[in-house]
């Protein structure tokens, strides 16, 4: 018969594919595998510093063993990426779990001024920050561990695609607006040296298990940006959301995150990023076409159509702050302590 030894030939070309694919898959699981336990290795000998702050269940962990656990961790833990770096998700038991954030650049022979900012970064405890447990730096990359956050940010709340997600309502937008411009006030105000968190954004503002905001990301701005670019960041902060005089000044202040503030405030008003599309098309944006609403009193059309039940003064009021905060005089700008406080008295207290 003729097809027998065609029929051989092609059976053995499938067997030696398949026999070679397998060593090719095993090789490079093989690298793959060898390329971490270096880095674990380095990790634990001369090659990284673990510093850890506080958090009973880290401070109970050692190098090596955050760092096997943190060299297991793939695509799938991956909670969200920005401009510094990724963020993952790090599970030690069925209760202890951390945001580890994975900065792009290490810097393990750079300046002490780095550490000690994390340090500063560190010593802060608010109920509407994000705490930093500790840190790793090594040559390859760093890594910042964070208080996990599970209700993620509020950039994914007001603009994520997921079918499940149910609009906010007003008494929790409300909520969040105190608690993120607590956080920013307890920065600029309780802390010293006072802080100036320079990237006050909707990705910025984390909701923990109760929906309590959390600023997150204060002081990054500034470690970073001696020696990063980042396509979002103009030196420091982003597009969007930073005052006008930044831009020509380029000095970050007090008044810069009170602005910023106020077009988180819009978003969460309008349920529209600043740097929506629709804006562009129109040659305006959210702050410009916001004010003008708020003039002609027309401030019902500007609101997010998924808020369908709001009581319309204390909307129009959060318009009224949201435009205080947007004042193109800084010196106008009334100080984060007194956004709060007209927040608050916005409605009865939730909290
Ligand atoms: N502690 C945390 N807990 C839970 N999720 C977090 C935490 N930190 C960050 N994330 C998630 O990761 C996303 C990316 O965060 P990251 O701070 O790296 O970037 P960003 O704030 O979006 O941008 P940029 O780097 O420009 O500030 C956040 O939007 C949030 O969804």
């Amino acid at each position: 018969m003729v097809g027998s030894p065609v029929i051989a030939l092609y059976i053995t070309i499938c067997c030696l594919a398949f026999v070679m694919s397998k060593i090719i898959i095993s090789f490079l699981l093989y690298k793959r595998w060898a390329r971490k336990r270096r880095i674990i290795e380095d990790s634990s000998s001369a090659g990284g510093r673990m510093v850890v702050f506080r958090s009973p269940a880290a401070q109970s962990l050692s190098t090596k063993a955050f760092m096997k656990k943190t060299m297991k961790l793939s695509n799938k833990d991956i909670i969200g990426s920005g401009g510094f770096g990724t963020v993952y998700m790090l599970t030690l038991d069925d209760k202890t779990a951390f945001a580890v954030k994975r900065l792009n650049k290490g810097n393990k022979d750079t300046d002490r001024g780095f550490e000690r900012e994390l340090h500063a970064m560190g010593d802060i405890k608010h109920r509407n920050i994000v705490s930093l447990h500790g840190y790793y730096i090594a040559a390859q990359f760093n890594l910042l561990v964070y208080e996990l956050m599970p209700n993620g940010s509020l950039d994914t709340l007001l603009h994520g695609k997921s079918s499940k997600q149910k609009p906010l309502d007003w008494p929790t937008r409300h909520r969040i607006a105190v608690g993120a411009a607590r956080g920013i006030s307890y920065l600029h105000h309780d802390c010293i040296p006072h802080i100036i968190h320079r990237d006050i954004k909707s990705s910025n503002i984390l909701l923990d298990r109760n929906m309590e905001a959390r600023v997150s990301d204060f002081g990054l701005a500034t470690l970073m940006h001696a020696d990063q670019t980042h396509v979002s960041t103009i030196v420091a902060g982003t597009f969007g959301y930073l005052a006008p005089e930044y831009f020509d000044t380029g000095r970050a202040t007090t008044k810069g995150d009170v602005y910023s503030f106020g077009v988180v405030l819009l978003e969460l008003l309008t349920g529209k990023r600043p740097t929506d599309e629709s804006f562009i098309e129109e040659g305006t944006k959210l702050v410009t076409w916001v004010k003008d609403v708020v003039k002609d009193e027309r401030q019902e059309q500007a609101v997010d159509s998924t808020l369908s039940c709001y009581p319309t003064e204390e909307v129009k009021e959060a318009f009224r702050i949201a435009e205080k905060c947007l004042d193109s005089d800084p010196s106008k700008r009334p100080a984060m302590a007194a956004v709060l406080k007209m927040l608050e008295q916005i409605s009865s207290p939730i909290n």
